[in-house]
């Protein structure tokens, strides 16, 4: 049996007003919205709860990226607001994931916020892991492999990578991880900033659980449309 992948729209935009409009464009084609950096530094927990009282589901993809404790009581504060998925930087290490974890779960395991670990920004190739991380000997890949390491240790529930490493992490961990792949294109679209760009057909086929559909979708003319097509993929 195909595992189901769950498509996530990426609400990058700058106001709750712009947000409100995305999903009432996209209506009943979308249950599961991400809330990042932009709209949340523009309007703060409030856009979480009003996306739950309409009845989504909301990944925070903050990639925190601090010391254990401060992480800690971030992750606590998200879920407490209801959402289903956060990310971290894997990066942070194995104690800061541990407790990012810690504070999702807010002394019950297996609570309601899963943590998620950011492997290599889907924005760079080899190249800009070479310039930014001073690495000039391994692979995208084999990057990707060891920071998914950090996260299955450290008790996190998936990682975030592009649809390229998703067939080796399956590989190497199974259903320990579960994969959210961004850079999400259908086919023939413009990879815009992103360097390592897969569709949702080939993204799925590799293993992915959640897809980000970004300007794929949102900067459609027809954003509905987008996603009945993301949804056919997916089929
Ligand atoms: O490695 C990463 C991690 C997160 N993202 C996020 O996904 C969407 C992608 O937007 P597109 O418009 O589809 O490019 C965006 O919200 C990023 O913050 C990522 O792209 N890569």
């Amino acid at each position: 049996m195909t595992a189901v992948v769950i498509p996530i729209v990426a609400l990058d935009v700058s106001d709750r007003a712009g947000a409100e409009a995305m999903v009432r464009r996209l209506g009943d084609s979308c249950s599961f919205y991400k809330v990042g950096l932009e709209l949340f530094a523009a309007e703060g927990p409030s856009v979480v709860a009003w996306l739950r009282d309409q009845g989504k589901e909301v990944f925070v993809d903050l990639k925190l990226h601090d010391i254990p404790n401060t992480v800690r009581g971030a992750a606590r504060s998200v879920a407490r607001h209801g959402a289903s998925l956060l990310t971290v930087h894997a990066s942070g290490g194995r104690e800061m994931i541990a407790a990012a974890v810690d504070g999702a779960n807010d002394g019950e395991p297996g609570g309601g916020c899963a943590i998620l670990g950011v492997t290599i920004l889907t924005s760079m190739d080899a190249s800009g892991v070479e310039e930014a991380w001073g690495r000039s000997s391994v692979t995208v890949e084999d990057e990707v492999l060891r920071l998914a390491g950090l996260v299955a240790t450290g008790g996190g529930a998936g990682i975030v990578c592009s649809g390229h490493e998703a067939a080796p992490v399956r590989a190497a961990f199974g259903d320990r991880l579960g994969l959210l792949i961004p850079g999400i294109r259908l086919p023939g679209g413009a990879a815009h900033d992103q360097r390592r760009v897969m569709t949702p057909a080939a993204a799925a086929a590799a293993g992915a659980r959640w897809l980000i559909l970004g300007r794929a979708v949102t900067a459609a003319d027809d954003p509905a449309a987008a996603m009945a097509a993301v949804h056919a993929a997916l089929r």
